[in-house]
């Protein structure tokens, strides 16, 4: 599935401005972004529930932007799942198929009976059911009615009840946002499972990273109606190619400085350090990781220690590196953390160091090694 060029506007205000995306056959694809960047928006039109107003979405290479959601041979699941509280799992999970599968009079519970073939379809649409929930481990639940289940039980419902007409693309909009954190966890793994054995099109809109990058093939990274950068989440975890992107990603805020940097001289809390590949004076602004920095006595990085964040597996430590700059750094949560206010030195490898231009904030091709002493 494709979009090309994707423009969409609400009163007067453009939503999407021009959204390009390929989603591979077989892909999990993460629409990532914070809330109100466009993401359900560029969903939906991926759907058939809405339009764009110009712009082109592609299926196999095909035009569907006239197409409904049905005639796409797409499935998607919300964030609330909506199961039909007086049917059963098995009924709910089965709905789809039957509506598809059978007539009106068909359907009908006593006039269906004696219409030619109705037995045999129903018998083929349990069959089918009872193959969906082996495989969202929903066997023992399918005579159950959602107000008996957990909220996670009712999310696979949900799931099964849209993959059972084997989409071609499953599109799914913050599925997990309504359980708690353990079972979002366990979600997670599920679907990334699941995918694996459909073998079918995902593509998972979600405003939370950690989703994003343990899920996906590729992530889109949306920023205000635009994709900021679309790659695997290695990627844009290592290689942002922005400084927004660079401040996205990440599940500790990237430390961002200004910096002045002239060939063989930084400036500032930097100043201990050497631009690599760096041939005219420019201002920057350095990102670098809390979790690429480290403690090291030896460090170009010279502050006092203002901070120390406990998290149990990890301490988050923040030094005061120059008057108005403070550095946060990942130890690990067994190192007992200096007193306030020790004077502390930090260390990092080149390759960890990201330089993004002053202005426009995009990526350069340069970074920082220590100064010879
Ligand atoms: N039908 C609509 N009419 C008017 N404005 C809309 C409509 N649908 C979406 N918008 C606006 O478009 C913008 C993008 O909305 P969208 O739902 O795509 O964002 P999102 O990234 O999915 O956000 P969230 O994570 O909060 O769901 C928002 O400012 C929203 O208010």
């Amino acid at each position: 599935m494709e979009l090309r060029n994707v423009r969409r506007s609400f009163g007067g205000t453009e939503v999407l401005r021009g959204i390009s995306l390929d989603v591979p056959d077989g892909s999990f694809t993460s629409l990532l972004g914070p809330s109100g960047c466009g993401k359900s928006t560029t969903l939906r039109i991926m759907a058939g529930l809405d339009r764009p107003d110009s712009g082109q979405v592609l299926m196999n290479g095909e035009e569907v932007s006239d197409r409904s959601a049905t005639a796409r041979n797409i499935a998607m699941v919300f964030q609330s799942y909506a199961l039909y509280p007086h049917l059963t799992v098995a009924q709910n999970m089965a709905l789809p198929l039957t509506m598809r599968e059978l007539s009106r009079w068909q359907r009908l519970p006593l006039v269906g009976g004696l219409h030619g073939g109705t037995r045999q379809t129903r018998r083929a649409i349990q069959a089918r059911v009872a193959a969906m929930a082996a495989m969202l481990d929903l066997t023992d639940l399918l005579g159950r009615k959602p107000g008996q289940l957990s909220g996670g039980q009712q999310q696979r419902v949900a799931v099964g009840r849209a993959l059972i007409r084997e989409p071609s693309v499953f599109l799914l909009d913050e599925p997990l946002s309504n359980l708690d954190a353990k079972l979002r966890t366990q979600m997670r793994a599920e679907l990334s499972a699941l995918h694996t054995r459909t073998g079918r099109s995902f593509v998972y809109v979600t405003h939370d990273q950690t989703e994003a990058i343990s899920m996906s093939d590729q992530v889109a990274l949306m920023l205000e109606g635009r994709i900021a950068q679309i790659g695997p989440p290695r990627t844009l975890y290592e290689t942002p190619q922005s400084r927004a992107v660079a401040a996205f990603i990440g599940d500790h805020p990237i430390n961002l400085v200004p910096v002045s940097l002239a060939p063989g001289q930084a400036s500032g809390a930097f100043a201990r350090c050497r631009p690599i590949g760096l041939t005219t004076p420019r201002t920057v602004v350095i990102g670098l990781r809390p979790e690429h920095l480290y403690l090291d006595p030896a460090g170009p990085l010279e502050g006092r220690l203002v901070g120390a964040e406990y998290l149990g597996a990890e301490t988050v430590l923040t030094l005061k590196v120059a008057e108005d700059v403070e550095i946060r750094a990942v130890a690990p949560g067994d190192v007992t953390p200096p007193a306030p206010d020790s004077p502390l030195r930090l260390g990092f490898a080149p390759e960890h160091v990201h330089v993004f231009d002053a202005d426009g904030g995009e990526r350069l091709d340069l970074s920082l090694e220590r100064a010879a002493a």
